[in-house]
């Protein structure tokens, strides 16, 4: 039997630009799980849980909030529960991770048909883009009718412009359709826009609202909505296995950042993003969408840059990249920003005298990690997945 190999300790995400779940916890956070009460979650009996979500349901103008031990819990569920009678479908934005990166949960769970749009403008969907793409429900039986459309903010780092949002939602409204919003980076469109979470919830129906990536919990999203919604959500997290019972643990170092002046954290990632997207641009290194936020995505393709190269060149600088997408968040340095900048312009190079031309689906995420030996060699082999 082969000796059990322990992966090398992540001491830092200090350099580590594969996404803004890599956000570790923090002394104060830890210190905050000491003190956190330990009640049974199930029952309902957890004071810093049921703290935790009636923080973040006030937050968003929501009359109750449910702790998900993750954001595709928490989507998978919300759309369950708006869901009622089939056959019916859901629309997205064709990048929409309820659609690319949830196992197919709309299809198990959900039984919905899924209806994926390309956005007309390039970058999020429009009212117009929602009604030459829904399906009535108009009496014809070949179809599944569209019950709920699923938005992102931000999607790709990009922020959903309120105007278009409220248009989408009057629509809804008079159609009869639900709207659920992936908040994975909600806390990063509502610092970047200036538009309060709460403007947010009078939008949506219901929101799931992740903790682990910029906000640097080390578990969990919230899921907002009102009162019944919530309750039938419960049903349904239990059902997928996602009632936790001491949880209270995790919920106080959730609480920490939220009560900290997480804006100003999550402006300062931001600002990394918007420098480098600017050391781009002026490099002529084409970028896939606007860095709005905390992601810069490099057009690879176009690039015609090797992923696998932007990677390796990655580690030789010691800075962990998985792609073209460059996510950043408030423990990233100035100097791993200098460094990514180095490797980025290397990759470019390099793609002049030896263009890569990506031959399969394009994908923005990798599952192995980048971690590498005392000697500075990648662990693992480096298998970027087509981008
Ligand atoms: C846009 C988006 N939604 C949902 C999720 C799912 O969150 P989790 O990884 O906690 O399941 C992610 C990934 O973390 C994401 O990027
Ligand atoms: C991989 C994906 O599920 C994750 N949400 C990320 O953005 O890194």
């Amino acid at each position: 039997m082969t000796e059990f190999e322990l992966p090398p300790k992540y001491t830092t995400a200090a350099n580590d630009l594969r996404s803004d779940t890599f956000t570790t916890p923090t002394p104060e956070m830890m210190q905050a799980a000491l003190e956190a009460s330990i009640g049974d979650a199930v029952y309902g009996e957890d004071v810093d849980t049921v703290r935790l979500e009636q923080t973040v349901a006030r937050m968003a103008a929501k009359e109750a909030g449910l702790f998900c031990v993750s954001g595709t819990l928490s989507n998978q569920i919300a759309i369950r529960t708006h869901l009622t009678q089939p056959p019916y479908s859901i629309l997205c934005d064709y990048r929409a991770h309820v659609y690319t990166h949830e196992a197919a949960g709309l299809a198990i769970l959900s039984q919905a048909m899924v209806v994926p749009v390309i956005p007309s403008n390039g970058d999020y969907l429009t009212l117009e883009d929602i009604r030459s793409h829904y399906v009535p429900d108009d009496g014809d039986i070949h179809g599944a009718p569209t019950r709920l459309i699923s938005l992102e903010n931000t999607l790709h780092g990009i922020v959903y412009p309120l105007e278009e949002l409220v248009r989408i939602k009057a629509w809804c409204m008079e159609n009869g359709l639900k709207l659920h919003c992936d908040g994975a980076r909600i806390w990063n469109a509502a610092a970047q826009s200036g538009v309060p979470l709460k403007q947010y919830g009078e939008i949506f129906d219901s929101i799931s609202i992740c903790l682990s990536k910029s906000m640097g919990a080390p578990i969990g999203s919230v899921l907002v909505g009102n009162l019944k919604f919530v309750k039938k959500a419960t049903h349904f997290r239990k059902q997928q296995g996602g009632g936790i019972r001491q949880s209270g643990m995790m919920a106080r170092m959730a609480l920490v950042n939220i009560n900290n002046d997480w804006k100003s954290q999550l402006l300062y990632s931001h600002s990394l993003a918007h420098e480098l997207a600017q050391f781009c641009k002026a490099k002529g290194i084409p970028l896939e969408s606007p860095a709005d936020t905390n992601f810069v995505f490099i057009n690879l393709k176009s690039a015609r840059m090797d992923p696998d190269v932007l990677v390796k060149k990655g580690l030789k600088y010691n800075v962990k990249l998985m792609g073209g997408r460059v996510s950043f968040h408030y423990q990233i340095t100035r100097d791993t920003l200098e460094k990514v900048k180095l490797a980025i312009s290397e990759a470019f190079d390099y793609a002049k005298e030896h263009p890569f031309d990506s031959n399969g689906p394009t994908k923005i995420y990798r599952s192995e990690s980048t971690e590498v030996d005392v000697d500075g060699n990648a662990i693992h082999e480096i298998k970027t997945y087509k981008y």
